[in-house]
């Protein structure tokens, strides 16, 4: 699943090119407005202030700009970032090490939060909360507890699995703000911003040709773009017409919609072997090969968003606008008329 074009997640390949595409103040980021505006608002109520900004729980599916938008958050204040994941920090001391070397002000990236250690959210919770630092000196019966003193900071928490946060985790975040899925206009921007900053032409219906396919993500966009300019740069003259982006894309077996070989055998699997469901997660990730979280994570929420897959109480089921964009016959439940579902078996 890894060399999958159209994942959201993060490929070896992008990590240089990221960071010289990545936004690095908030007027360069492009979509999410509602978040935006409620950042912007925040920020420069912190800076006026001159106190730390609140800690801040940024979610939602891969790619969409999580880490981009911490990026962002503390250039706007004008303090350092520090960044690190949850699988990073192993013991509690690891933690108090990054908390202790804080200075006032600054911003606290943790990546992947909902994947801390037990032990290492507890530390957290009197940090993220009262700026202090609870250790246990000694042990056995001796064993006392001193508070530390932390300069006031920023947590800013990104997590794809929101649902996996504890619940006292959750609530000492002051901003909790959700990332959506970007619309084509916006995505269509992204690709003219990323193809200047990579010196290559793309005509306007190819920036919307890729941005169509590129399932919402700004990530996935910028990687469609530069499998496409391969194209042009080999097969035409170094232009992005809409035509090449096209072709390019039908090449590397990315739909009008983005979908590729395994959403397509997802679908057709789900449809062929369980009559479109409901059938469970588990059991969908056994037939075709792949991880359960993998698919949850990745692959469904925008199947889901599109309106191709509906969860239910008894699993996964397919919509009938998924039977019609691959060309099968939708099941007389949906009442479709044409042909029945047996007709797929
Ligand atoms: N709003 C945006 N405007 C322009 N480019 C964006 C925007 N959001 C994301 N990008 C681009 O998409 C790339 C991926 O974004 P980012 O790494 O921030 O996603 P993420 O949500 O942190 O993903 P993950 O869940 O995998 O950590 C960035 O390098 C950046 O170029
Ligand atoms: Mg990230």
């Amino acid at each position: 699943m890894e060399d999958r074009i159209i994942s959201a997640n993060l490929m070896m390949e992008d990590a240089a090119v990221e960071l010289s595409l990545r936004p690095r103040y908030l007027a360069e980021y492009i979509g999410q407005t509602k978040v935006k505006d409620n950042l912007k608002v925040f920020i420069e109520a912190a800076k006026f202030r001159k106190e730390a900004l609140d800690h801040v729980l940024l979610y939602g599916p891969p790619g969409l700009g999580k880490t981009t938008l911490s990026n962002i958050i503390a250039n706007e204040l004008g303090v350092n970032l520090r960044t690190t994941s949850g699988p990073a920090i192993e013991r509690p001391g690891d933690l108090a090490a990054l908390l202790t070397n804080l200075q006032e002000g600054d911003v606290l990236f943790i990546d992947e939060i909902h994947r801390l250690h037990r032990t290492v959210e507890e530390v957290l919770y009197p940090a993220m909360e009262d700026f202090a630092l609870d250790i246990m000196i000694g042990k056995g019966p001796s064993a006392r507890s001193v508070r530390l003193e932390l300069p006031p900071f920023t947590l800013i928490g990104a997590t794809t699995r929101a649902g996996l946060l504890s619940a006292p985790l959750r609530d000492r975040f002051g901003v909790v703000s959700r990332l959506e899925f970007y619309t084509v206009d916006e995505l269509a921007y992204i690709v003219s911003r990323t193809s200047e900053i990579l010196g290559v032409g793309v005509v306007g219906e190819a920036a919307r040709e890729i941005a169509m396919r590129s399932r919402g993500t700004p990530r996935i966009a910028n990687r469609l773009l530069k499998r496409v300019r391969d194209f042009a740069q080999v097969r035409g003259d170094g232009i992005i017409t809409h035509e090449l982006a096209r072709d390019a894309m039908e090449l590397i077996q990315v739909d009008p919609l983005g979908l590729d070989r395994i959403d397509h055998k997802m679908l057709v699997t789900m449809i062929t072997h369980y009559r479109g469901g409901p059938v469970g997660l588990d059991t969908i990730a056994a037939t075709i090969g792949e991880e359960s979280q993998t698919i949850e994570d990745v692959y469904e929420p925008y199947l889901m968003q599109i309106g191709f897959l509906q969860r239910t109480p008894r699993g996964r089921v397919v919509a009938p606008q998924a039977y019609r964009h691959l060309g099968l016959p939708v099941p007389e439940q949906f009442g479709g008329g044409a042909g029945q579902a047996e007709d797929v078996n």
